[in-house]
């Protein structure tokens, strides 16, 4: 691994600049407000579409869009890239052992758990009646009161909140109310977890890493907060778990949700660990579909050619089952929407909810380009640098078009490493077909009913929050029509 370093210790020709003792560091700092775009750039400069990266504090990785060598560390060498012990004590203190912050053997049995019943028909119904559910109480009804009351509100939110409540039920059939109702036990959970979630993973972004230790030592500032909004949420799970136990022990009766799954696998799973595993189940599902789906608003709000293909489609499909606007969609008519699944496809594709993921490499190693990469070194894929990659997508790679997933009739699928949104190799989402329906289901609803007027100057692009996930900063606000 010495040699390693001294080897690749030159600056890179193409890719990052690399200055004596400091690295990547200037660059880094300069950028990080637009840190995805300007990964973008640089690898696109690259030959291989792949940059060595370093920080002091001898972090030094290798930043991908290649999708060759993201398809190595998540498939082909998948056992040499863990996340890894740097990752996972970053969020250790949120996640603890979840399936979202776990390796190997404590990994493997969650896996294991979870992908059987994500592949369940029950959990398939129960997400589907959730979703119906909030949209007919909740979303419909506010968004028909904002076209009457002439409202502007800010969709991001509205969607981050329908998210927040509907992973909720699903992970262990808590209805928070955070759509709707505001001051809440469940409202107050829903904000302590995104500050939990955001300053855990601005742990990441630090110039000197590992310098939040000092800070969290000495219970200050972001730390102190962090502590703070980890033990909101704990305690709200807690509750939750302990009289679901006692539920179970008194009656037998298993619910749907996951948590009753779990318990339902394995009874002497410790309370603690159940807390792990739904805190990580409510991470991954919560700011994903909403993510998703603003971008796709916002696109549509300067596209309405291709809105106008949506709601043709959902016409169609409406009169082959004989059904009105407003009657809600089966499981078997969101299959057949192919080409809304395309726009959503593709607005992830320039927007991808998760737009940067990281693992750890355990020991050296040849890159499929004949880059080397060394022990401890990070390696991470920008699934935002590779949905506007020329290399991957074609002279129009900035364009969003749906029509590149249609192939007669019908949305293709796209190889996981060429397009890893939902990652790839026995890592990859469990909850992709989950976030389809959930997506698919706000989407034709909200369309067919209402009409977004996004209330951004024209032409001007929304900016991005650095969190864990890719959100709209400030908000996408709209402004409701009623189309019928
Ligand atoms: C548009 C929506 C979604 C996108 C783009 C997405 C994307 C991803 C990505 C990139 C990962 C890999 C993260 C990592 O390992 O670092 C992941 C993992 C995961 N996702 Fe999703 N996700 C979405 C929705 C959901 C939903 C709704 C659920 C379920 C409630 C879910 C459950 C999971 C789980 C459990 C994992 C961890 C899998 C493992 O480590 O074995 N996701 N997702």
């Amino acid at each position: 691994s010495l040699f390693l370093r001294r080897k690749s210790n030159k600056t890179a020709p193409h890719g990052y600049k690399l200055y004596p003792v400091v690295g990547t560091l200037p660059d880094f700092i300069l950028n990080r407000h637009r840190f995805y775009d300007w990964n973008t750039e640089t690898l696109a400069r690259c030959p291989t579409n792949t940059s060595v990266f370093r920080r002091p504090g001898k972090v030094h990785g290798v930043i991908t869009a290649n999708p060759q060598i993201v398809e190595h560390m998540l498939k082909t060498n998948f056992d040499n890239y863990p996340k890894g012990a740097r990752f996972i004590s970053l969020l250790q203190d949120f996640l603890g052992a979840g399936i979202f912050n776990a390796d190997a053997e404590l990994w493997i049995m969650q896996r294991k758990t979870a992908s059987y019943e994500f592949n369940t028909k029950s959990l398939r119904n129960f997400a589907m009646d959730n979703v119906a559910a909030e949209l007919h109480n909740r979303l419909i009804p506010m968004l028909k009161t904002a076209a009457e009351n002439n409202r502007t509100l800010d969709l991001q939110d509205v969607l981050e909140r329908f998210a927040f409540d509907n992973v909720c039920k699903l992970a262990f059939n808590a209805d928070p109310a955070c759509l709707g109702g505001d001051a809440t036990a469940g409202g107050e959970f829903m904000r302590a977890f995104e500050t939990a979630a955001n300053l855990s993973s601005g742990r990441f972004l630090y110039a000197v890493p590992r310098s939040y230790l000092i800070k969290k030592f000495l219970n200050l500032g972001s730390e102190k907060k962090l502590r703070e909004a980890i033990a909101t949420v704990h305690e709200f799970a807690d509750q939750i778990i302990r009289s679901r136990i006692a539920k179970i022990t008194e009656n037998k009766i298993l619910e749907e949700d996951l948590l009753s799954r779990f318990i339902g696998k394995s009874e002497n799973i410790s309370a603690e660990f159940l807390r792990d595993i739904v805190i990580s189940f409510i991470l991954a599902g919560r700011d994903t579909t909403s993510s998703a789906l603003s971008w796709l608003f916002w696109l549509l709000s300067s596209r309405r050619d291709i809105e106008v293909e949506i709601l043709k489609e959902l016409e169609t499909i409406r009169r082959q089952s004989g059904k009105s606007i407003g009657d809600g969609y089966s499981y078997d008519e969101l299959r057949r929407m192919h080409y809304l699944q395309a726009a959503i496809s593709e607005a992830m594709r320039l927007y991808p909810p998760v737009p940067i993921d990281t693992r750890n490499c355990k020991n050296d190693d040849v890159l499929p380009d004949g880059t080397l990469i060394g022990k401890d070194w990070f390696i991470s894929y920008s699934a935002y640098a590779m949905g506007r990659m020329e290399s991957i997508w074609g002279k129009d790679c900035l364009e969003f078009r749906p029509q590149r997933w249609m192939e007669n009739g019908v949305c293709k699928q796209e190889s996981q490493f060429k397009y890893p949104v939902f990652h790839g190799g026995p890592r990859m989402c469990l909850g992709k077909d989950l976030a389809y329906i959930q997506m698919k289901a706000i989407a034709a609803s909200v369309l067919e009913r209402f009409e977004m007027e996004v209330l951004l100057e024209k032409g001007s692009c929304p900016q991005y929050l650095l969190s864990l996930t890719l959100r709209i900063k400030g908000g996408l606000h709209v402004r409701v029509k009623d189309r019928v």
